[in-house]
């Protein structure tokens, strides 16, 4: 009998991470990290789907609701039904006549959109018995190109040429699968460097960054100047100039502000300045890019969908790539995204942390490194300490390195005791 979507559960899981100011940023003073969780159940009582979208709250509500707008999309399929053609899938689940007036592509419907698509993935890997990354390593190019939506985006990049970029990297697959297994990928960490954190606090945090092994650190910019000069000079004193140092300024400056504030913070030597300015301004973060450069522009964690990261792309606006694995469609839109970004030969970094996305990103990485870049030069995923005991299957640290994950699936499911406990506002921890 063929595997069939034959019910589901939504879960609106919140951490109470504000209380001791984890997360925080210029923009975000007080992030509970939260999922818009779904469980997509099978015929088979050990096979589900799980996936989940991270919001920083209040409203993740509404993602849930649009996750339930979502549903009768993909209820009652057939697994094999949805594998045969993932591309269309994308499209359907994307593209309902009705419910696409509320992005399209974008918003809360997006980030529903996410969940869903990447709970499908899940219960296809978990499927083939097989963690994801692998599952799509193992697919021939022509394969892997059928699982993306070219819509909107065929004047950069169509999937024949796809194809040829692809079979380019095939040479040298299976060196990379085992450099991999063996090296890990690089990451940096965000853990030492959050606003709401003590200058003590950030001291010791970098201390203890460096003794295990990270050789990139990201800190968080955007509030006050001075603050960020004295706290940038901390992180100096403690990392030294041989590692390297991220500023994060998450969307708090115009444009001109952005280039006037770093002007200060350029004697730090920060590898990049993220998010500087609004998501949406292409054009300003060209700009800002042109005057901050050889410090790069960094962006993507609010960044909709391919077409806002095509523009950014086609205008020169950015240096690192920052894709996110619940923000954009799934791991479909990722994968043209990630192809894009090699045509125009930018390193993807992507954003995680948050709850379960550096579960998730991960496996983006390790794509793009096996299938698509074929490189892990100048690339690092980001790292953030917190929340992975509620997974069942969490992430590898190892001296600053992600190792590959060995468990069938998209590592995202949580512990059903985490899914119970921080029920919103059932659970123990919200009474
Ligand atoms: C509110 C969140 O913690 C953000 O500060 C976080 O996603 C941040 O932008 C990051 O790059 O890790
Ligand atoms: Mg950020």
């Amino acid at each position: 009998m063929p595997l069939q979507i034959t019910d589901y559960t939504i879960k609106d899981v919140r951490f109470p991470t504000s209380k001791e100011k984890h997360g925080s940023d210029a923009m975000n003073p007080d992030p509970d990290y939260s999922a818009a969780y779904i469980i997509l159940h099978t015929q088979d009582p050990d096979l589900k789907g799980h996936g989940l979208t991270f919001t920083i709250g209040r409203g993740n509500e509404i993602c849930c609701a649009a996750l339930e707008a979502l549903i009768p999309l993909v209820l009652e399929l057939n697994l094999e039904d949805i594998t045969h053609n993932m591309g269309a899938f994308y499209r359907k689940i994307t593209g309902d006549s009705q419910i696409r007036w509320l992005g399209p592509e974008k918003g809360v419907v997006h980030l529903a959109a996410g969940a869903l698509i990447n709970a499908v993935w899940d219960l296809y890997a978990k499927s083939a018995q097989k963690p994801l990354w692998r599952l799509i390593a193992d697919m021939s190019p022509r394969e892997l190109v059928s699982c993306i939506d070219f819509t909107y985006i065929t004047d950069v990049l169509t999937p024949e040429e796809a194809i040829q970029m692809l079979e380019s990297q095939v040479d040298g697959k299976k060196e990379r699968i085992n450099f991999l297994m063996e090296n890990g990928y690089p990451g940096y960490t965000t853990s030492a460097g959050w606003l709401g954190y003590s200058d003590e606090k950030i001291r010791t945090l970098c201390r203890e960054a460096v003794e295990e092994g990270w050789t990139h650190i990201k800190m968080k910019v955007g509030s006050d100047l001075n603050d960020d000069i004295r706290r940038a000079g901390i992180i100096r004193e403690e990392i030294g100039y041989e590692r390297h140092l991220m500023m994060d300024a998450n969307q708090k400056w115009d444009v001109n502000q952005a280039i006037e504030n770093m002007k200060f913070l350029t004697k730090f030597q920060p590898l990049w300045i993220e998010e500087p300015t609004s998501p949406d301004d292409i054009l300003g973060h060209a700009t800002i890019a042109k005057a901050v450069a050889p410090i790069k522009v960094a962006t993507g964690e609010h960044c909709q969908n391919r077409v806002i990261f095509k523009q950014l792309m086609q205008a020169n606006s950015f240096g690192i790539c920052q894709i996110d694995s619940c923000r954009v469609g799934g791991v479909n839109e990722n994968l043209a995204i990630m192809l894009m970004a090699k045509k125009f030969e930018i390193p993807v970094c992507p954003h995680a942390g948050g709850v379960g996305l550096c579960e998730y990103v991960q496996h983006l990485s390790m794509i793009d490194y096996i299938c698509i870049s074929g490189t892990m030069e100048g690339r690092v995923i980001e790292y953030v300490d917190h929340l992975h005991e509620h997974f069942i299957d969490p992430v590898v640290i190892n001296k600053g390195r992600y190792m590959p994950p060995t468990l069938p699936g998209y590592s995202i499911e949580m512990k059903p005791e985490t899914l119970y406990k921080y029920d919103f506002d059932s659970g123990e921890v919200w009474k």
